[in-house]
């Protein structure tokens, strides 16, 4: 007898989740009662056109906006409204993001700016130093370790970014853009390297991004249709 799926497992739950901003006298509603479930090792993009609200949304379930109403639950504890310096904590342990532009800290090498994060959750040097040049191995960039940020191309500033982003491990990754500064080529395999990295350590991903063609390659694609989230 064959053995039945794994059960899945949440992640990120949104549970009629609503934001709204004012815009003089307008109200402007992007998140409208939005409901969505990632799962352990699911690649989800979100694809949405320019203003459609990807970065709100990115920010809601990362915890660094909280909800007008509706619930975002995080590894099964409900946290959306948690005061800010809880949900600053919860982010730190169990959230990565990578951006558009790298944001690396230019007076640090690559493997400093991997080590920091780990420093800051109080791991020992040398331990951060062991996962930093693992994950620097892993992302084929080992020998850059030394390299500041300047003396890196664009696609090795955004590997040593998504290492940096998950150099603490988190469960949810939340990339807005990730490969949007890139040329194709370059795009293609930092996809590949965060595809491959998000497969082996079971992590979450909701990744925003215009590229199609890379979102045709992860597991499902979502967008933003009146305030709900809905299959692309
Ligand atoms: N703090 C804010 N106050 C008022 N309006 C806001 C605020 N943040 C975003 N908006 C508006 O909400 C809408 C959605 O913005 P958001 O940045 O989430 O879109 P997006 O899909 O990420 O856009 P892009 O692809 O251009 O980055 C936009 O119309 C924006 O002007």
């Amino acid at each position: 007898m064959s053995k039945p799926p794994a059960p899945a497992r949440p992640v990120l739950v949104l549970n009629k989740v609503e934001r709204h901003y004012v815009q003089g006298e307008r109200k402007l509603t992007i998140l409208n009662g939005a409901d969505f479930t990632i799962n352990r090792g699911e690649m989800v993009a979100l694809v949405a056109p320019s203003g459609a609200g990807k970065s709100t949304l990115l920010h809601t379930a990362g915890l660094l906006e909280k909800p007008d109403a509706g619930e975002v639950t995080l590894n099964g504890r409900v946290c959306g409204n948690l005061p800010d310096d809880e949900r600053t904590s919860i982010r730190r342990n169990e959230i990565g993001f990578v951006y558009q532009f790298h944001h690396l800290l230019p007076e640090f090498s690559a493997l400093e700016n991997i080590m920091l994060p780990q420093l800051v959750q109080g791991l020992a040097k040398k331990e951060a130093a062991n996962r930093a040049r693992q994950l620097l191995d892993y992302m084929h960039i080992g020998k850059r370790a030394g390299h500041r940020p300047a003396e890196l191309s664009g696609g090795e500033q955004q590997r040593v970014a998504i290492a940096r982003a998950v150099a603490n491990a988190p469960r949810l990754l939340l990339a807005d853009e990730p490969t949007g500064n890139l040329d194709p080529q370059t795009a293609g395999y930092v996809f590949d390297a965060l595809a491959a990295l998000v497969k082996q350590s079971g992590l979450a991903a909701l990744i925003a991004t215009h590229n199609h063609e890379l979102a045709a390659r992860m597991d499902r694609k979502v967008t933003l249709d009146q305030g709900h989230i809905v299959p692309a």
